[in-house]
């Protein structure tokens, strides 16, 4: 399946000359403004209405937090999946500020949940194999991993996705997969996660680094997933995959939803013409991984925030939502010059 290019060269004409029709200054709303053409782009309309957004998040265990990558114990994940249900994690608050329904997907947690609202089964394993003594999912548990994600996004309503994880030791799959993918040294590629030290990082980077190189072989995209995980960023590639092919418009969150849109746009570079990116991560690494998914006048990769934030569930395109709003709001309400009747320059 291959996906439509949406860069209509009559569509963004229009939509270019509604927005210098606004009674403003020609791109006097700045980034709002590309942000409003590409809504209408992927939407395919001039006057776009995001509907029913669904902040869906992927959460799984990694077999290599046994290595002491993480700064916390790899029950965080369920613990923090409970949570999220409960309404009590960040995400879970700010899903409810601005009115998105707020999925769990249960990929492959080392837990077994009690069936609740919110919370979809789709479990491939408790958690992925330590990486660091083989690869973290054969490949027939990265393809059922991958083809969750796809079938989750196919059955959800409305036009937005919105992608969140939880997953203790992602960091460091995420690290992996933009280290191998892109060819970057690994010390630029790895970060402090939840919240490691300076010990603690000098430790992951060395982990990391032996993973690495026990996986050398594992040059493919689908193969550097299934080396070194995990079954959410699995899902998440399939997510992002089945959204951008029924033109769903897909907000990416920090360091590890974006992992899963660079292994994504090498099975489909036009992925990334329905990818807005919410915020650049504190995480370490992350600024790297958005460079390498652009720029390109096309497929922007810009992040929308910088707040700092470096927690992921979806928290930040959480934030980044109202923008979005915003971004639809001024290209259907806002009057022109002539419907307003105010004089343009001289
Ligand atoms: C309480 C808590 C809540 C979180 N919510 C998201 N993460 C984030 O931290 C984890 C990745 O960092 P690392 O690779 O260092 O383990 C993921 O679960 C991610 O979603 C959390 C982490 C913690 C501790
Ligand atoms: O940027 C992120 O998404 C992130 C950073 C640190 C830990 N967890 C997630």
């Amino acid at each position: 399946m291959s996906l439509r290019d949406l860069h209509d060269p009559a569509l963004v004409a229009r939509l270019q000359q509604l927005l210098d029709q606004k009674t403003k200054p020609p791109g006097s709303l700045g980034r709002l403004e590309a942000l409003a053409l590409q809504i209408g782009l992927v939407l395919g309309t001039e006057a776009p209405v995001l509907q029913q957004p669904q902040l869906v998040v992927f959460a799984a265990d990694h077999g290599l937090t046994a290595q002491g990558v993480s700064a916390y114990p790899g029950d965080v994940t369920w613990q923090m999946v409970r949570n999220i249900l409960g309404g009590g994690a960040a995400v879970s608050v700010l899903a409810r500020q601005h009115g998105l329904a707020l999925t769990v997907v249960d990929c492959g947690v080392r837990h077994d949940f009690a069936p609740r609202s919110g919370l979809v089964f789709r479990k491939v394993a408790y958690g992925t194999a330590d990486s660091s003594q083989g690869p973290a999912m054969t490949p027939e548990q990265c393809r059922q991993a991958m083809d969750a994600g796809r079938e989750v996004a196919a059955a959800l309503p409305g036009n937005v996705l919105l992608l969140g994880e939880m997953g203790i030791g992602n960091t460091s799959a995420a690290s992996l997969l933009l280290a191998r993918l892109t060819g970057s040294e690994l010390a630029d590629c790895v970060g402090a996660g939840t919240g490691l030290d300076e010990a603690g990082i000098v430790r992951k980077r060395e982990v990391l680094g032996r993973v690495l190189e026990r996986h050398r072989s594992a040059r493919d995209p689908l193969d550097a997933l299934a080396a070194f995980g995990g079954f959410e960023i699995a899902a998440m590639v399939g997510a992002v995959l089945e959204a951008a092919a029924r033109c769903k418009l897909v907000v990416v969150d920090g360091f590890i939803s974006t992992a899963a849109v660079l292994v994504a746009r090498t099975l489909e570079p036009l992925v990334l013409q329905r990818c807005v990116f919410s915020h650049r991560s504190g995480e370490c690494g992350h600024a790297l991984m958005l460079r390498h998914l652009g720029p390109d006048p096309r497929t922007p990769a810009r992040a929308l925030l910088d707040l700092e934030l470096r927690l992921g569930e979806g928290s930040g395109a959480a934030l980044a939502w109202p923008l979005l709003v915003s971004a639809c709001a001024v290209l259907r309400e806002m009057a022109s010059f002539e419907s307003a009747g105010v004089s343009r320059s001289g």
